[in-house]
C-alpha cells in the first residue's frame, strides 16, 4: 500500500522551505528528467538507441546515442521552470544557458546525465548524476558561477537506473533514497537518513591500473590482497563494476571504499572522475551519510574548481578506510611510509621456514 507514504515531491516541498523553497520545484523537474531516462534505458535494445552517436565530448570521449538523449531530457526538463541561470554537463563544451522566452532563477545545474555509459550497451547498472550551486541573485550564470567548490553545494543526487530505479538525494539534511513505483510514477522515500558504515572489508578499484598507482594506493590495496595473511589481519573483498554511480549506491547501502586514485596513465589528467558532476556530488551525499570523501590528500569538498571539466583523485565510503588511505598519502609525501612487503617473501612465508 503506497498512500500516505512520503513521495519525492512531497519531501523536496517540505525540505526547500525557506530560503530553498524555488529549489523543490527544480529538483522536481529533476526528477521528471530521470523518470524519462529511467524509461529510456529500461527498454534496452529495444529503444533502438544502442551503440555510439559517432562524436566525442569535450573530453576526446566517445559519446553514446544514449548520452546524447539523457543529456538532452536534462536540459528540456529544467531550463522552463524559471530556477536555473544556467547549466552545465559532461556532455556540453560550455556552460548551457536558459533559452531567451524563459525566465531566469539563482540555481545552477550541473551533471553527469549518464554516468557508466560503457554499460549501456550490456545492460548493466547506470546512473544519473547532478549537483545544484547557487549564485547571488537571479540572472544569467558565468563560467566563473560554475567554479565553486564542493562544499558550496546546495542539493547533490544520483539516479540509479538498475533493477529498480532509485533516486538518492541531499538538500544538506542528510542522504536519503527515493525508489521509482513505476505503476504510480512516484518515486517512494523507501531509504530514509542513509549511514555509511564506518568500518568495511570491501573495496572498488580498476587493479588494472596498478602499475601506474601512486605508493600509498598501492601499499593499501596491497595489504587489503594480503587479507588474513598479512598487516591488517583480516580478508577483504573486491568489486568493480566500471559505473560510479553502482558503486557509490552500494556503499551508501552496505558501505566500503571506492577508489579512482591519480595515477600516471596519462600526465595530463590528475585523475579519472570529473570534480564538478561526479566527485563533488558524489562526496556531498557520501558526507551526509556520515562517510568520508578526499582526494588522499585533501578533502574532495574543498577543492577549488578551476575549469568546468576538472578531474580530481576520489577515495571515498567508509570512515576508517577513507582516513587509512589519507594517512598512507602523508607518510609517503613525508618519506616515513613503510614500504608494503608481500607476505610471500615475509620471515614465515609459503618460500621461508
Ligand atoms: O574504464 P574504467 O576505468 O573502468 O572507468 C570507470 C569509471 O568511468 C566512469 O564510467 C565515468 O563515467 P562516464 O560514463 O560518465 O564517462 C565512472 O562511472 C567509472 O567509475
Ligand atoms: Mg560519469
Ligand atoms: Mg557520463
Amino acid at each position: 500500500m503506497l498512500f500516505g507514504r512520503t513521495t519525492l515531491s512531497k519531501f523536496v516541498i517540505e525540505h526547500t522551505r525557506g530560503q530553498h523553497s524555488d529549489m523543490g520545484a527544480l529538483l522536481i523537474d529533476v526528477a521528471a528528467a530521470v523518470k524519462g531516462i529511467s524509461a529510456l534505458v529500461g527498454k534496452g535494445a529495444l529503444s533502438g538507441f544502442s551503440g555510439s552517436a559517432a562524436t566525442t565530448n569535450v573530453q576526446g570521449e566517445e559519446q553514446k546515442k544514449i548520452d546524447v538523449l539523457a543529456n538532452e531530457a536534462i536540459l528540456r526538463h529544467c531550463e522552463w521552470g524559471g530556477q536555473l541561470a544556467g547549466m552545465a554537463s559532461e556532455e556540453m563544451d560550455e556552460p548551457c544557458p536558459i533559452p531567451e522566452s524563459y525566465p531566469r532563477g539563482r540555481y545552477l545545474l550541473v551533471f553527469d546525465p549518464l554516468d557508466g555509459s560503457s554499460n549501456s550497451d550490456v545492460n548493466v547498472s547506470v546512473g544519473t548524476i547532478f549537483s545544484i550551486l547557487q549564485r547571488p541573485q537571479a540572472g544569467d550564470a558565468t563560467l566563473a558561477d560554475f567554479l565553486r567548490p564542493g562544499a558550496e553545494q546546495v542539493a547533490a543526487g544520483y539516479a540509479i537506473y538498475g533493477p529498480a530505479t532509485m533516486l538518492v538525494l541531499s538538500v544538506r539534511t542528510g542522504t536519503h533514497a527515493f525508489t521509482l513505483d513505476r505503476e504510480s510514477g512516484n518515486f517512494i522515500l523507501t531509504h530514509p537518513d542513509i549511514r555509511v558504515p564506518e568500518a568495511t572489508r570491501e573495496f572498488a578499484i580498476n587493479t588494472s591500473n596498478e602499475r601506474f598507482w601512486e605508493p600509498p594506493v598501492q601499499r593499501y590495496v596491497a595489504e587489503c590482497k594480503a587479507g588474513k595473511t598479512g598487516v591488517r589481519g583480516a580478508d577483504f573483498n573486491m568489486r568493480w563494476i566500471a559505473s560510479m554511480v553502482a558503486e557509490v549506491h552500494r556503499i551508501l547501502m552496505r558501505g566500503g571504499i571506492f577508489m579512482y586514485p591519480k595515477d600516471s596513465k596519462d600526465p595530463s589528467k590528475p585523475g579519472r572522475l570529473r570534480l564538478l558532476y561526479e566527485a563533488n556530488p558524489m562526496a556531498m551525499l557520501i558526507e551526509q551519510a556520515g562517510g568520508a570523501a578526499s582526494t588522499g590528500r585533501e578533502r574532495i569538498l574543498d577543492v577549488a574548481p578551476e575549469a568546468l571539466h576538472q578531474r580530481v583523485p576520489v577515495i571515498l565510503g567508509s570512515r576508517e578506510e577513507v582516513e587509512r588511505l589519507e594517512r598512507y598519502h602523508q607518510e609517503f609525501d613525508a618519506g616515513t611510509d613503510r614500504p608494503y612487503a608481500s607476505p610471500l617473501f615475509a620471515e614465515r612465508s609459503l618460500f621461508r621456514d
